[in-house]
Order: structure tokens, then sequence, then C-alpha cells
């Protein structure tokens, strides 16, 4: 087996398990015992990739054997993310999802069709934090549930209160949290899944009934939405509505459509949300490459109009901002595991059938070896400059490995985007006042399989009286 901590009879390493930011363990693994590392939890082995190499080699170049997923007890089984696509086994289902999810946002080309809904969405999204910069979290979900949902069912959501984007928002904290490394003893111990209700110590129990009832009425609600609007002629093409244009449907296949139609709503519901986020606290933080950018949009857009993917070519600086706002907040820091379906000898290490693989993503974006300075926001890391050549692209390792790589990955750079572009060709982004002093947020992102920044307030204030003017422009499609 790889080399790893010292394992202690029957329990092994449960109790070197982190269950707080376990990146940061597991990138101090990688600097104790190399960059395959493993340990054994209760019989489970769990292989840890501190780099980018052996997830290549084993995830993508042995992808037939590398992507499955694991079982999980509390996420999978009792809550039911089992049947989105992010946990659902490998096989001819995967590959029905997958197929789905391909044809409608596979390609940066498929994904043009969508560049106005992105820009109005974007446009409105400006408006609303114009309207309460104090709400900006708020106004960041909203956004990404706009855009996604618009794709997947057509639907367009309301200003206020929203049923699905709420639903949706309870639905993935619930995700990352029934799925958290760590945080239910049931997933180390699957039998405990069979306690009584009652039981001392069986609250998980309680709390996975409850955020099952979440996703079924997260799953059923939209879908509901386009049968209706299809039954009375009026549903807007959509992800949903042109696959169930197709034909009269088995029971397999619409299970298909329906759950694929979920995983990508909420594959797309949390994930921008933290990255756009972090865009806010990064531009704070580092007000000397909020003012670069905003010379390099000032200069290639002006100030009549607002940015448009038409104008990314053009704009090399904000371009590697976006990179390194993937870059420097790992959203999905441990990616989601992948199972390993045969045993497998690599460079000499036995890796059992059974193990699951986690690729420390958060290590790999901030590995001295790869990136200088690796904590500092510094978008001019990817420029090409005399004598030094850019550092690696981002996007090659935070979306994930081999066949279950992030299939919303063309999404959620294109979102990432046109948010940069478009939040500092309009704002300012700086730190809060409180009673005359300036306050400088922490950067302490949350655990959990999506990592988010801890909430911050900041100051966001219109450029110009032109920016205030194209803020306020009418977005409509
Ligand atoms: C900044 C944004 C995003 C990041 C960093 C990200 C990252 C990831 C990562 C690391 C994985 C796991 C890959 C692996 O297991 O090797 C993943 C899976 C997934 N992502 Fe994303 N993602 C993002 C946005 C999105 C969006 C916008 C969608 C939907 C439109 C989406 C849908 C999914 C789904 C459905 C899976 C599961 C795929 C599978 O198991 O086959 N993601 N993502």
């Amino acid at each position: 087996l790889p080399p790893g901590p010292n394992r202690m009879p029957l329990l092994g390493n449960l109790l070197d398990m982190p269950s707080d930011k376990p990146w940061l363990t597991f990138a101090d693994w990688g600097k104790k015992f190399g960059d395959i590392s493993s340990a054994v939890v209760l019989g489970q082995h769990i292989i840890v990739l501190n780099a980018v190499k052996p997830a290549i080699d084993m995830l993508d170049k042995k992808s037939a054997v590398y992507s499955d997923r694991p079982v999980l007890p509390m996420g999978g089984e009792l809550v039911g993310w089992k049947n989105t696509l992010v946990l659902l086994p490998y096989g001819d289902r995967f590959r029905e999802y997958r197929k789905n999810f391909h044809r409608v946002i596979g390609t940066r080309a498929n994904l043009e069709k969508y560049h106005q809904v992105e820009e109005v969405e974007t446009h409105r999204f400006l408006q609303r934090v114009l309207a309460k910069p104090s709400d900006l979290s708020a106004q960041v979900r909203k956004t990404a549930g706009s855009i996604i949902l618009r794709i997947s069912h057509g639907y367009e959501v309301k200003e206020t209160e929203d049923p699905f984007v709420q639903l949706a928002d309870r639905a993935v904290a619930q995700f990352s949290a029934s799925t958290a490394t760590g945080a239910f003893m049931v997933d180390v111990m699957p039998a405990l899944k069979h306690v009584p209700d009652w039981f001392p110590g069986a609250g998980f129990k309680v709390k996975a009934k409850e955020w099952s009832a979440t996703l079924e009425e997260m799953v059923a609600m939209p879908y509901r939405f386009v049968k209706d609007q299809m039954a009375a002629g009026i549903a807007p093409p959509s992800f949903t509505s042109n696959l169930l244009d197709a034909k009269s449907l088995s029971a397999e296949e619409e299970h298909v459509i329906k759950w694929s139609a979920a995983s990508l709503y909420s594959g797309g519901a949390d994930t921008t949300v933290s990255a756009i986020y972090s865009l806010y606290l990064a531009m704070q933080l580092y007000p000397e490459v909020q003012r670069k950018a905003q010379a390099e949009i000032d200069a290639v857009v002006g100030n009549d109009r607002l940015p448009t993917f038409a104008d990314r070519e053009s704009l090399p600086y904000v371009e590697a901002l976006a990179k390194e706002v993937l870059r420097w907040n790992v959203v999905v820091p441990l990616a989601v595991p992948h199972r390993v379906t045969e045993d497998d000898v690599h460079e000499g290490y036995l890796i059992p059938k059974g193990s699951l693989i986690m690729p420390n993503i958060w290590y790999m974006l901030h590995d001295p070896r790869t990136y200088a300075n690796p904590s500092e926001f510094d978008p001019s890391r990817f420029l090409k400059t005399e004598g030094k050549e850019p550092e690696v692209d981002p996007r090659t390792m935070c979306f994930g490995f081999g066949r279950r790589i992030c299939p919303g990955l063309h999404l959620a750079d294109a979102s990432v985007f046109i948010s940069c572009a478009m939040s500092l060709a309009v704002f300012n982004i700086s730190k809060a006042v409180v009673n005359g002093v300036e306050v400088t947020p922490e950067v302490d992102p949350s655990s959990g399989t999506i990592s988010h920044p801890k909430p911050f307030d900041c100051s966001i204030r219109p450029r110009s009286a032109k920016a205030l003017a194209l803020v306020q422009q009418e977005a409509r499609y």
C-alpha cells in the first residue's frame, strides 16, 4: 500500500481522519509520505493524491477502473443523493446522464447558445447588488440559480423570494453537509444505518429523513413546472423540455431526464456561488489587481457599454483574474472521491478494489512547486512575460479528473469570467468601514464538499455616474 500515518489494530487510521478542512491534513501527508499516500479506516482504504500527475495517470488514463463513486450511507443512501449524477454508480445510467449533459453544455461551442442568459442574468445581478450591496451573498446565489434554472427547466426566477431558488439552496447546503468527509459516523460504520430512529445517537437518521424530503421536492417541483407548461403549450426550450419533447417515455427514461435535470440544477446552484463570492473577497484584499483589471476593461470596452463574451479574447488580464479566482479559493477542495472497481498496481503500490481516491485539488492549486507564493491572489502568474512562462492553468485540475470530470465546467468558466468582467466594469469593491475603521475580512474557507469563503462585509459602489447608468439600463432577453 502507499505509505501513510501509522495504523492502529482494527481502527486503522480512524483517529487520524480530519473533519475540519481535511485537505490541510492531507497536504501534510503529502509532504511526509509523498504524492500518493494512504490510510485505512475500519477496513476502508483511502488513497490521497497530492499531485496532478498521479491523478491523471490513475483517474484519467485508467478511467475504466477508477470511475465509480463511493456508497455514502448518509448523503447517498439515506438522503438519496445517489440518484443524482454526482454520486451515481458508474454504469449505463451514468452514461445516459452524462450524454444529456454533454448535449446541452458539453462544449464551449454549444454553450454559446446560453451566452445571452449569462449576460442578462449577470446584468440583473449588478442591479440587485447596487440595490442592496449588503446582501451580496444572497444575490450571488440568486444569480447562479437563475442561470441554471433557465437552462435546466426554462424557468425565470422571481425578483422577490423565489421558491425554486430557496429549495435548491437548502438542498445543496444539505448535500454538502451530508457528504462532508468525516462528518457522519454512519459513513464509517454503515451498519449504523439500521439502528432505530429512537436509539441514542441516531439523530442523524432524523436529519436524513428531513434532508431526503427536501431533495425529493427539489427534483419534483421544477419537473412538474415544465410538464404543466408543456401541457399548456407555453414551455420555453430547456434541457428538460427538449428531452421530454422527444417521444413517449419509459419509467427509466423519465427517471433519467428528471434526475439528470436535477443534477444539472443542483451541480450549478452552489459551486459558482463560492467562486463569484470569492471574487468580491479578493478584490477588497488586492486593490491593485482590481485597478489593473478596470484599466484593461476601460481601454478595451470603454465606458458606454457593459463587457460581453465577445470581449473575452481582448481582455487577457481579466481572463487571468478569472483563472486566479478558481485557483485561490478552491471550490471543491477534495473533488468527490472516485472508487476503484478492480485491484490495481500503480507505481509499485497496491490500490485495492474498493479504495476511495481523493485528489487533493486544494493542494494541487496551492503547491509551491507549481505556483509561486500560492496564498497570494496574483493574476499576473498566468500571463506570459519576457523570460517567464505562465503558471499552470487551474482549470486543468479544479474541475476534477477522468470520466467524472465536472460536466458543468464550461458553464462555470463562462459564469466566472462574465461576473469578473461585468462587476469590475461598474463597481469599486473595497473593505467595509465600521465606525471610521476599515475592516479586513478573514480568508477562512468552510469545510464540506463545496467550500465557501467565510461570510464578509464589503463596500460596493458604482465607479462613476456612467457606470451607474449602465447598471440601471434595462436588462432583458
Ligand atoms: C467553479 C465552479 C465549479 C467547480 C470548481 C466544479 C468542480 C467539480 C469537481 C472537482 C467535481 C468532481 C470531479 C471528479 O470527481 O473528479 C465536479 C463534479 C460535478 N459537477 Fe462541477 N464544478 C463547478 C461548477 C459546476 C456547474 C456549474 C455544474 C452544473 C451545471 C456542475 C455539475 C457537476 C456535476 C453534475 C458533477 C458530478 C459529475 C459526475 O459525478 O460524473 N459543476 N465539479
